[in-house]
Formats: C-alpha cells, structure tokens, sequence
C-alpha cells in the first residue's frame, strides 16, 4: 500500500515537472515572440531613420550648393551705411547706388555694423560675407609666392624667349647699373602672347626664381569680374603692394579681359572694365622703369588689345610664345619624363612626331597619363605602347572638348 502511494506520488512530481517544464517553453515562446516582434519594430524603424538620414544628406548637399551659389562671383562690394532692423540693412555699393537688402542666414548679425564692407549676391542682393577692413590677397585671389621654384630648366622649346625676357625682366632687376651705363631706361614690363598652356606662366615664375623676386599673380577676369566696382581698386592695391614687396614681379594672366579695345561702352560691365583699364594704364606710366618691379602681362587674345597698352613705356617688349615645334616638344617632352622610371626602348622623338598641334600642358598629361598606364599594368617601366595609349586618351579629351566648347582658335 506504501509502496504504492510512493508511486503515486513520484509520478504526479514528474507530471508536475513536466507541467512547469511545458509552460516555461510555452512562456519562453511567447517571450521569443515578442522580442521578434519588437527586433521588427527596431528593424523598421532603423530603416526609417536611415531614409531620414539619406534625405537630410540630400538637403544639407542642396543647401550647401546654395550657400556656394550665393557666394559664387559675380559679387557687389559695398558698405553698410545704416540698420533698419529687422535683419534689413542699407548698403552703399562701391559702384554708387545704394540698396535695402537682407542678410543671409549663415552671417552672424552681430559682425554686422555700420560702416562694415561686405558683399553682396548680384541677384539676390543679400550679404553674403563680411570683408576685412583692409587689402587682403586672400580675400581678392591673388596668388602670392616668394620665389617660385620653378626654373629656366623646367622651360622646353622657348630658348629665344627665354633671352628676350631675361634682358627685359632680369637684367634691369639683377644688373640695373648696366642701363644707367649706356645710358637707357630699363624696359618696364613685357607682354607674352599665344594660344593656352604653352608656358607663359611658367616662363614669367622662371624669372622671378631667378631674380629672387616675389611673384604677385592676377586673373584679368576676376579683377573686373568677382567685385564689381572693385577692379580699378583692386590694380591700385596690387601695384602697392607690388611696391612693397620689391623686388617683385607682378603677372597678370588673361590681360585682355581688363584691355580690350576701348568701344562706346554703354553697359556698367563695360564702364567697370574701362575704369580698371584706366587705372592699369595709369599705374603702368606712374612706376620708375628703374625701380625694382617689374611687370609681365599675358593674353591669348592680342587681337583684341587696347592699343593704348602695347604702346612703348607700358609694355616695353612683346613676346610671342607659340606651340612647341618638334624640337620644342621633343624637350618638353624630356622635362617631364626626368624623374620617371622610362623603358630604354622608348623613343620621344617619335613621340614629338605623333604629338603635333599639341602644347606643352598637354604634353605634360601625356607623361602623366603613360605612367598612369604602366602603374595600371603593374610595370616597372613606362613603355612606348603606355605613351601611345596615353596620346590617343589625351587626344580625344582635347577633341571632346573642342566639341563641347565649340572653341575655335583664340590667338592672334
Ligand atoms: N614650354 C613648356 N615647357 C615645359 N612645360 C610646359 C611648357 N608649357 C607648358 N608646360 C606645362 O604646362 C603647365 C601649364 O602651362 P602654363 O600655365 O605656363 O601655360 P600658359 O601659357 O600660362 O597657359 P594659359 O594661357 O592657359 O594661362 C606648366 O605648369 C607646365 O607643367
């Protein structure tokens, strides 16, 4: 009888066991469950807040291309002459007129005060920056170097006018006693011409590498084009600081956007570019040819020069810089192949022949173009078959963008 209960009573803790062990399964079950569901609930609203996150890259890009576009040239210069609150101030614009115009959201109102130069979109007319109260290269894109490093070596195919421009430039600044001997004035400045890319740069930081001179560099289109009103101020400034920096050469590239002949300009464009004119011209005849500046202009379009800047006593010489010839190709081609790692089979003579027409800066991708072709092959060396592949990439890159540009030749 005894021995039964036990029996009994041993089965119903196993039933018991069994029971627990069930429900603690069906309990864990339906626990699995629920944190499915909510790993679902997450995973969805990961998703979400990854959506989210991709639109608002999208926006801040967009908005970011607006505050570029709202900064981007052409700017209006001005003075802030009154507040009228309400983020509303009065401008008076170097150009004259004044305007009622708004700030942008990324200026803090608290820079601006009365009295307070800063720019403005030309369409917007909103303040788009605050500027330094004095001349600041920074501010104006004007390239600054102390003495470039580029050399008269770095220069292939223009021995002629590397003579030329050293007894222009170079002698008055290194020898100027030479001039007073004989008894001449010492040229003040030369203009180099040709088509793009074949050196003039180039040529004009050679010089003052070797006069140890500081090389102050401006794009004639950004002087009447980025602050409008600003391009006679702006030449001004740079002779001054021309002056202070001496000995220096002062380079301005794309000449022809400031000296274009002078026609019955009637737009404000065309008035903004005479006054700049009239100030080059002005501080060209105002300098000493003996005095330690000197200047190189460069165009591409001599063709359409004012007159009134080739005459003598402005710039004294006139160089022309044309395409290199076959020599002049074969010894560009020799400089920027120097210091790479070239197959001894590899002939540039016969690279000059197939680059005919081309000018030096493209000569200069071809070379970096081969030996990204020899990297891409895992070569050691760069080999012909690299230079021809090389030609024919830079080649139809010109082609395509002749086609595009629709450009046709722009030098006289
Ligand atoms: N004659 C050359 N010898 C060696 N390298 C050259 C020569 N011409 C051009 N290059 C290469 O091409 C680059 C661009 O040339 P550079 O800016 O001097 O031409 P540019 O005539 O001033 O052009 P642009 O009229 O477009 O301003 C140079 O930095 C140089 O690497």
């Amino acid at each position: 009888m005894a021995d039964s209960q036990t029996k009994k009573s041993e089965s119903l803790n196993e039933e018991d066991v069994t029971r627990y062990l069930l429900d603690r399964i069906s309990g864990l079950e339906k626990r699995n469950l629920e944190i499915r569901e909510e790993l679902r609930q997450l995973e969805s609203e990961k998703r979400f807040i990854e959506t989210q996150k991709i639109r608002f890259e999208r926006e801040i890009r967009k908005l970011k291309g607006e505050v570029e576009k709202l900064r981007s040239p052409p700017l209006i210069i001005g003075t802030i002459t009154d507040i009228a609150g309400d983020n509303r101030y009065v401008v008076q614009s170097s150009a004259g007129p004044k305007f009622m115009v708004r700030a942008s959201g990324f200026i803090d109102s608290k820079d601006l005060k009365q009295g307070v130069r800063c720019t403005l979109n030309q369409q917007s007319l909103t303040i788009v920056d605050i500027l330094p109260e004095s001349f600041d290269n920074q501010v104006y894109g004007m390239e600054i170097s102390n003495i470039p490093e580029e050399t008269y070596d770095d220069v292939g195919g223009l021995e002629y006018q590397i003579t030329e421009i050293r007894e222009a430039v170079e002698l008055p600044l290194t020898k100027p006693e030479i001039f007073a001997r004989i008894g001449i004035t010492p040229p003040k400045g030369v203009l180099l011409y040709g088509p793009p890319g074949t050196g003039k740069t180039l040529l004009a930081k050679a010089v003052a590498h070797h006069t140890e001179a500081k090389f102050l560099r401006v794009v004639g289109s950004e002087l009447v084009q980025k602050y409008i009103g600003e391009g006679a101020r702006l030449v001004r400034e740079l002779f001054e600081l021309a002056r202070k920096s001496a000995p220096s050469i002062i380079f301005i590239d794309e000449i022809d956007a400031v000296g274009a002949h002078r026609t019955e300009g009637i737009t404000s464009g065309d008035r903004e570019v005479q006054r700049t004119l009239m100030q080059l011209l002005a501080d060209l005849d105002g300098f000493e040819a003996r005095g330690d500046v000197k200047i190189i202009g460069a165009t591409n379009r001599i063709d359409i020069l004012d007159p009134a800047l080739l005459r003598p006593g402005r710039f004294d010489r006139i160089i022309e810089i044309p395409l290199p010839d076959y020599e002049g190709r074969l010894s560009i081609l020799k400089i920027h192949t120097d210091g790479m790692n070239i197959s001894n089979k590899l002939s540039l003579e016969n690279i000059s022949k197939l680059t005919e027409g081309m000018n030096g800066s493209e000569l200069r991708a071809i070379c970096t173009e081969a030996g990204m072709f020899a990297l891409r092959n895992e070569k050691d060396h760069v080999g012909m078959d690299d230079f021809i592949q090389a030609t024919d990439k830079v080649g139809s890159e010109i082609k395509n963008h002749m086609k595009s540009t629709n450009d046709g030749v722009m030098f006289a």
